[in-house]
């Protein structure tokens, strides 16, 4: 089968080793400008890799010709499967070091399709790594062990149809592998939406959501993918399954939250059920400045607890709210948004502002609906938030340190997490590399609760070091998240590289009967090995 990287719904070229379309990849001038924000002095980018000087062998296994046509040795297929799309995925591939390659690429369009490539591998001990985007960043999406003979990369995209929609139960049948864009753009025509818009929203699928639990547009009540899923279809090496359709159900432990977040190790989603929406009529968005970054939190917090709702509730620290263009002078920068396909907002909006206002906040609700164009801050921030990966990996060509990490804690737990992680990682990321490093946070989602703290590191690395230096200084993050209680990731998974953060947070019991369920729903071992237990 033809393998190239070219996007079928769009026709435009994806990355092998970066984010994106390679059409909007940031030129060398692009990349000198940006690295000009960070201190420190930066490398000339380097060049943009190739397949063709990655060490790819001839692959260790042949399926057979029942499976022939399922599967592509090609080795742009092949490179762009071996890694996910963290920091250090992208250094990797820019320095010829990508981690193992798969041996081979199987694009299955059907249930069966899985069943049997699983059935197959299962026999020969050929390890099955499930792909949806590739948009994982916590090395969910490569080989590291040693145990198996060959690497199958289990690409869904080829399964990326709404099957059905149920228009009184407000809810479709979609296919694991559909990719955000074109998800929505089948059922825009029936003025639903899943309005699951996370980051990565445009290289991400259905099936790497669930399998990720992914956390989404909604920084409030409704933050993760899983609050949407009303039944799993599942193929395990063990056999299949499908829970039902219910709106609720109090009948024992769930069988799709034992599956939400199982990260392609104990079998393959193929579709799910999911909760729909009427798509938003009535939208409005406010930004509000403060000079103060704790009298902030204490603003943001009194919004989570109140009734109102927004639909964005995002607090930029004042180095972020720089970065993304959304700057009130220097100050910590509240973003709200409000959004309901059957009533106005105007009046939640004007409540929280008055809200943050209540707590040293700046900011006016200017009166908006649906065809207002979004506060200017807002707007600011919303298409920095999208560029923000490009120019990423335009730093990382440059030898900049540049990577995000994220968590959750309890309200009382904040605001010393912040400050910690400010002060320690900065300090380590500094020590690391010689360089004086900025640590920006935000907050992107907020509970009742607690809050959603999001990191960006920026420092100019050592150039040829950056994976080792990265990794130290996510040493410390984690020894920092784990000291303050709060949790190793809130959306972007566990993998390979948070299983030390995990190990430590989750009870014993728990992590026995995971291992438990591993063996009786994959006996073989070959699914994602690594990924959440040895
Ligand atoms: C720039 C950027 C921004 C991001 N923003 C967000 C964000 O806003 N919110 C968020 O939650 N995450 C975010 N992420 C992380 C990532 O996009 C999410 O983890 C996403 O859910 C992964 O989806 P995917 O389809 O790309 O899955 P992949 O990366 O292909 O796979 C992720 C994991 O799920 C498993 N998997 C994939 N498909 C299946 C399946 N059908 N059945 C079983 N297992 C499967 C894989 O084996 C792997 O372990 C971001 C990543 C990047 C690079």
């Amino acid at each position: 089968m033809p393998a190239t990287a070219t996007d079928p719904q769009t026709s435009r070229t994806r990355s092998w080793w970066g984010w994106g379309y390679t059409d909007a990849h940031p030129d060398d001038a692009e990349c000198i400008a940006t690295g000009a924000l960070l201190p420190g002095t930066l490398a000339r980018p380097l060049p943009i890799p190739r397949v063709a000087d990655l060490p790819i062998g001839r692959p260790a296994a042949t399926p057979p010709a029942s499976l022939a046509h399922l599967v592509t040795a090609d080795p742009q297929a092949r490179a762009a499967h071996a890694m996910g799309k963290a920091y250090r995925d992208v250094i990797r591939a820019l320095r010829g070091r990508p981690g193992r390659i798969p041996d081979l690429v199987a694009r299955p369009t059907r249930d069966q399709d899985v069943a049997d490539l699983l059935d197959w591998a299962g026999e020969h001990g050929v390890a099955v790594i499930p792909f949806g985007g590739g948009s994982s960043v916590v090395g969910g999406v490569e080989y590291r062990g040693e145990a198996h003979h060959a690497v199958l990369s289990l690409d869904l995209t080829s399964m990326g149809r709404v099957l059905e929609i149920d228009t009184a139960a407000r809810s479709a049948l979609i296919q694991a592998g559909a990719l955000g864009p074109a998800l929505e753009a089948q059922l825009r025509p029936h003025g639903l939406t899943l309005r699951h818009f996370p980051q990565s929203f445009e290289f991400s699928t259905l099936g790497g959501w669930l399998a990720t639990r992914a956390g989404g547009h909604y920084a409030t009540v409704h933050t993760h993918i899983d609050d949407f899923v009303q039944s799993l279809r599942v193929i395990t090496p063990a056999g299949a399954g499908t829970s039902w359709r219910l709106p609720a159900s109090g009948a024992g432990p769930s069988p799709d939250r034992f599956f939400l977040g199982s990260e392609g190790t104990l079998g393959v989603i193929t579709e799910a059920w999911m909760r729909l929406r009427e798509r938003p009529r009535h939208k409005a968005s406010a930004s509000v400045a403060f000079a103060d970054f704790h009298r902030a939190l204490d603003a943001v917090r009194a919004i989570a607890q109140s009734d109102l709702a927004p639909a964005n509730c995002r607090l930029l620290d004042p180095g972020e709210a720089l970065l993304s263009g959304a700057s009130h002078e220097g100050s910590t920068v509240l973003v709200l948004g409000f959004e309901s396909a059957t009533s106005p907002v105007d009046a939640r909006l004007t409540a929280a502002v008055d809200l943050a206002r209540a707590h040293g906040g700046r900011g006016e609700a200017a009166p908006a609906d649906r065809d207002s164009p979004p506060d200017a801050a807002v707007g600011a921030w919303r298409s920095a938030f999208l560029r923000m990966p490009y120019l990423r990996d335009g730093l990382a060509r440059m030898g900049a340190v540049v990577e995000t990490f994220e968590t959750a804690a309890t309200w009382g737990a904040v605001p010393a997490l912040i400050d910690a992680v400010r002060t320690e990682v900065g300090a380590a990321a500094a020590k690391a590399t010689g360089h004086p490093a900025t640590v920006n946070c935000r907050l992107t989602h907020v509970y009742p609760d607690g809050a959603a703290p999001y990191f960006t590191v920026a420092v100019a690395g050592r150039p040829g070091d950056e994976v080792e230096i990265w990794d130290d200084i996510k040493a410390v993050a984690t020894e920092v998240l784990h000291r303050h209680r709060a949790t190793i990731t809130h959306h972007h998974a566990v993998g390979r590289d948070h299983r030390p953060g995990y190990d430590l947070q989750r009870p014993d019991p728990f992590a026995r009967a995971l291992r438990a369920a591993k063996d009786a729903l994959d006996p073989h071992r070959i699914l994602n090995p690594g990924v959440l237990l040895d």
